[in-house]
This record gives C-alpha cells, sequence and structure tokens, in this order.
C-alpha cells in the first residue's frame, strides 16, 4: 500500500519510509473512526469531555496541566520506554543518558511522578522511561496517562516500546522477542475490556514497521538470539500463562503442553501480562509502539524461573540493548538528514 501521510516527511525518511499507524491504514482499518493525530504528528486526544476540564490531573504521574508547564517539561520527548519495574526503568534511563551522551549521565537521576509514589518516570534528553508495574491494569492506567501527557505536552510523532520479561516458546532463555501481535487469553488479537456493562475488543496490532526494523539491528555478535513472533499478554502468571505450579491448578501437563503448542502454532514466541493491551491502547491513540522482552525461561521445559539473580539480571539488560540500538540509530540518522 502506498502511502501519502505527511509524516513520513517529516520524520526520518530513510529509517521510516512508511508505518501502520499513517493515516491512510488508519482509515482503512477503522471505517469512520477519526484519525487520533494532528497534521502537525501531535496527538489528538479523542475525548470531548475533556475540553470541560479546567485542570487535568494526571493522578497517578503526579502531575497536572496547571501547576506544570507539560510543553516544556516533555515537549522534546520522542521516544516513552516502560517496563514492569522502577529499578530497571532508572537503569533504562541511565543507561540512555550514557549511550546518546547526554548531561544527564552524570546527574542524580529524578523520579519526575515522586509525588504519586506509584510508578516511576525519568527524563533523558528526548527520552522517557517509565514503570507501569506487573499486568494490565497496572501498565494501562499510566499508559493512558502517559499518553494525556504526550499530548498536553504537544509531543511529535512519539515512538513507545515496553521492554520486558517473559516465558519462551521453543526459544532459549536469555532470547530476545520483538512481538508482532499481541493474543490474549483466549487467543484472540484484542484486548478485550468491559465499559459501561459491556465487553469491547480492541485489536492488539503492532506496528510491524517498528518490529522489523528492530529486528534488523540485532548483530551477529550478539551472545543471545532475537526473534520476531507473537505475544500472549495473561491475566495472570500461574494458570493464566498455564503453569502447574500455582496455588491452583485442576489440569494436566498434557492440557498445558496442548495449550503451549497451539500457541506456537499460532505464532507466538513468548508470554507475559501486558502485550496484547500494551498493543491495543497505543494502536488506538495513533502511536507507533513495539514490545522487545527477553526471556527467562523456555515455558515447553518447566514452569519455574531457575536461573540465577546475576543471570536474570544480566538477560534483563538485552531488551534494553535491543531499544537502546533502535533510539541510537534513529538520531545518528536524524543528525545526517
Ligand atoms: O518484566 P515485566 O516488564 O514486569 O514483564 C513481565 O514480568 C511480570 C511478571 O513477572 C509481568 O509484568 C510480565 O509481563
Ligand atoms: O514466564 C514468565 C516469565 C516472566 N514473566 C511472565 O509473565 N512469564
Amino acid at each position: 500500500m502506498k502511502c501519502d501521510c505527511d509524516f513520513v516527511i517529516r520524520d526520518n525518511p530513510r529509517l521510516f519510509a512508511h508505518y501502520d499507524n499513517c493515516r491512510l491504514m488508519w482509515n482503512e482499518l477503522n471505517p469512520g473512526k477519526e484519525y487520533p493525530r494532528n497534521n502537525d504528528g501531535t496527538i489528538k486526544l479523542l475525548n470531548k469531555h475533556l475540553l470541560e476540564l479546567n485542570v487535568d490531573i494526571l493522578y497517578h504521574l503526579g502531575l497536572d496541566t496547571q501547576n506544570y508547564d507539560l510543553p516544556a517539561m516533555f515537549g522534546d520527548v520522542k521516544f516513552v520506554c516502560m517496563g514492569g519495574t522502577k529499578y530497571r526503568m532508572r537503569d533504562f534511563a541511565q543507561y540512555i543518558a550514557e549511550l546518546l551522551d547526554l548531561p544527564e549521565k552524570n546527574k542524580k537521576l529524578v523520579n519526575l511522578t515522586k509525588h504519586s509514589q506509584r510508578y516511576a518516570m525519568y527524563k533523558v534528553g528526548p527520552v522517557l522511561s517509565v514503570s507501569h508495574g506487573i499486568g494490565v491494569p497496572s501498565m494501562t492506567t499510566v499508559l493512558q496517562e502517559v499518553i494525556k501527557l504526550l499530548a498536553y505536552a504537544k509531543v511529535k510523532d512519539p515512538i513507545i516500546f515496553r521492554i520486558g520479561t517473559s516465558g519462551g516458546l521453543d526459544i532459549p532463555p536469555g532470547s530476545v522477542v520483538v512481538s508482532s501481535f499481541g493474543l490474549n487469553g483466549n487467543l484472540g488479537k484484542t484486548y478485550d475490556i468491559p465499559v459501561l456493562g459491556k465487553t469491547r475488543q480492541l485489536p492488539s496490532i503492532l506496528d510491524s514497521r517498528v518490529c522489523q526494523e528492530v529486528h534488523s539491528l540485532s548483530a551477529d555478535n550478539d551472545d543471545f538470539n532475537t526473534y520476531i513472533g507473537g505475544t500472549m499478554g495473561a491475566d495472570d502468571f500461574y494458570i493464566g500463562q498455564g503453569r502447574l505450579d500455582g496455588p491452583f491448578c485442576d489440569y494436566t501437563q498434557a492440557d498445558k503442553m496442548a495449550f503451549l503448542n497451539t500457541l506456537k502454532d499460532l505464532g507466538v514466541r513468548n508470554i507475559e501480562m501486558e502485550a496484547n493491551a500494551f498493543a491495543a491502547y497505543t494502536r488506538a491513540a495513533g502511536i507507533r509502539a513495539g514490545i522487545i522482552c527477553v526471556t527467562f525461561l523456555n515455558r515447553l521445559l518447566g514452569d519455574q524461573v531457575t536461573p540465577n539473580k546475576t543471570t536474570l539480571n544480566e538477560w534483563q539488560k538485552r531488551p534494553m540493548i535491543v531499544a537502546g540500538r533502535y533510539i541510537a540509530k534513529y538520531f545518528e540518522d536524524i543528525k545526517i538528514e
């Protein structure tokens, strides 16, 4: 499909010649639905009720539109990276500050959400690093406030990554998976959310171009393999992921294996707890997004996470390295243009 959206010209023409959230593809996939972006690439919040607010309080971020100059604080953001823990996201911010040689590399990083005490958010140059906790409700709560923050700050054409951990399917532990789609626990490529007593199904589609570009940056001398594949976002770590080692379990090992093999046949490479909702909400906001997770175990061989802390900490850095490469390349290419 030929893309005629403005972003082709405005964004990096070499690396990002076309992407799935362009206006043309949006219109095709969402007939009659307003495109959630303005012509200058800023985010259009499709909620007219917000116009009635004198001040919008981003409660979990500890920020608001009255007491903070959000465009001054965040207007230069290009990438948002999210992941489960506060420590990982602080380490990631530090890593990016060093990788991009930013002034923040020599400063103590400040948690910008400290007033709310729920999450952690660090800003290093054009990169925001935000923790989202475990599971869909925790992740979507902060993601929605981040989307509003990006809109209020007038950020143009942002890209959001989730960098996380997961259980792999038939790939060696320590591998990295770049998600091509999100799958829910009922094997549908949607995030299903009850709204006013009725379940809505939001498509869990990720930007295929971001996915392929991230994957293309895997290096021959990496000591891990990087795969592309679907990612199941389960609503639970134990029975929700077909484990046999939770406090409840009324199915057999054979049932579990049949389920995991079905996932494999559907092209799923890993299981975590946010992918389908993350894909659905970034998609609904018209924001390009990608998910990059390391696998801590091969679920076809077991359920317990057995590597020691040092190994797990080392492996957790792999999605940071992969996302960091993409971010660094983006800014290198911008300089050359
Ligand atoms: O490592 P994070 O990013 O938290 O991701 C994975 O780890 C948590 C479960 O241990 C879930 O949130 C799952 O999605
Ligand atoms: O198996 C795993 C490992 C990490 N995180 C998950 O959600 N599942």
